[in-house]
């Protein structure tokens, strides 16, 4: 869904509730102005637009979605946790009753130039790559949120997609947006493995697993990180079942025990038997780190998948660690970004003392 905004000059006024307001009902309230928009764009779930805060003078998306009174919208409940540089901010929402009476909650959030979607088509339209230092720049702050997210929130966002990145092509900024499919993954309980977009789906996903874990976020990180490397989704299935198709025809068959890994339940075992093209003859033009670090992330077995921590501490990204001895573009944009900065108390709170200082001594900071 794109978004798009005609204004009109009469401003709307609106109370409104805090984002992140303390204790778990809705906080307090305040009220805002902003010039009436009128909604062009329609999504799945709702639609978004865009205006401006008159008080704040903040640049906002209003994502407004219709509501089941029947049950709390788990999206505005992980966004109300949720604050972190890689993550699109809850400032404010409000509910709203239609003449039918249907309740919308309407999301007001941080505003986001593009799309990580949007961004890759301007290149393929130019007949251009994108660069791969912007890739980079991209795909850290990618696995430093879903460290973030994964580990301190224990959230799986379970929609990752280019659509679902937001960016500022200045700064090189990426936010993760669209917390309609998140959840909080009990190890106890099944999830459906109806969800995520199909090109970004998670093995394990397609073999059906209801006992899957945010170890789908990163196979989804990698298939995004390698279509903005070759302009396209690397396995661009026609069909639930053909998704699986086209990851083996890159990846070769799964072996018995990756399979059980995927899925302990699956009892169909006949696949015919393809071998793997290395992925250094996909990505012909990549060096050996990034090879390595792609095939890291994308496997068969979620176990042996790198986590989000392992991801970052991966040699591709010690360019980026090594920009700020240097004076150069790149020393700014991760240092604007305050890339190499982590929290305790966010970034490192699963680890113990001694992981937490080796981790930091291999961020180099
Ligand atoms: N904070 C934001 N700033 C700018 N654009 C945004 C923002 N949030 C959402 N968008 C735009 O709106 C689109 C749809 O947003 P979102 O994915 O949250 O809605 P949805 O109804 O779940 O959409 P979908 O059709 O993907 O299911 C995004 O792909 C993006 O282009």
């Amino acid at each position: 869904m794109e978004i798009q905004a005609i204004t009109n000059n009469s401003p709307v006024h609106k109370q409104v509730f805090l984002g992140h307001a303390n204790g778990s009902s809705d906080g307090d309230a305040v009220t805002i102005s902003y010039p009436a928009t009128e909604v062009v764009g329609h999504g799945s779930f709702g639609v978004v637009f865009t205006t401006q805060i008159h008080e704040t003078g903040d640049r906002v998306a209003i994502k407004k979605v219709l509501q089941d009174r029947r049950f709390k919208n788990r999206e505005l409940e992980i966004m109300k946790q949720l604050t972190h540089p890689q993550v699109v901010d809850l400032k404010y929402y409000f509910y709203e009753t239609d003449p039918q009476g249907e309740v919308y909650l309407n999301l007001i959030l941080e505003y986001m130039p593009q799309s990580l979607y949007q961004r890759l088509r301007h290149f393929v339209t130019q007949r251009s790559n994108m660069p791969r230092i912007e890739i980079k720049l991209y795909a850290y702050q990618l696995v430093k949120c879903l460290n973030y997210l994964h580990t301190h929130a224990k959230v799986c966002h379970r929609d990752i997609k280019p659509q679902n990145l937001l960016v500022d092509p200045e700064t090189y900024a990426l936010k993760l947006c669209d917390f309609g499919s998140a959840k909080q993954l009990k190890p106890s309980e099944p999830n459906v493995s109806y969800i995520c977009s199909r090109y970004y789906r998670a093995p394990e996903l397609i073999f059906g697993a209801t006992n899957y874990t945010v170890q789908i976020d990163i196979w989804s990180s990698g298939c995004v990180m390698a279509e903005l490397i070759l302009g396209q989704p690397m396995f661009p299935g026609e069909s639930g079942i053909d998704q699986l198709v086209e990851i083996i025809k890159i990846l070769g068959t799964p072996t018995k025990q990756e399979i059980c890994a995927m899925n302990p339940n699956y009892m169909e075992h006949k696949f015919p038997q393809i071998r793997p093209i290395p992925l250094a003859k996909v990505f012909k033009r990549e060096d050996d780190q990034t090879i390595q670090f792609l095939s890291d992330v994308l496997r068969y077995d979620p176990t042996e998948r790198f986590t989000a921590l392992q991801c970052l501490c991966s040699p591709y990204f010690d360019e980026l660690r090594q920009a700020k001895d240097h004076d150069s573009e790149l020393a700014e944009a991760v240092q604007k970004l305050n890339l190499l900065d982590f929290s305790d108390q966010l970034e490192f709170d699963s680890l113990s003392l001694e992981e937490s200082q080796a981790v930091r001594h291999r961020l180099q900071l």
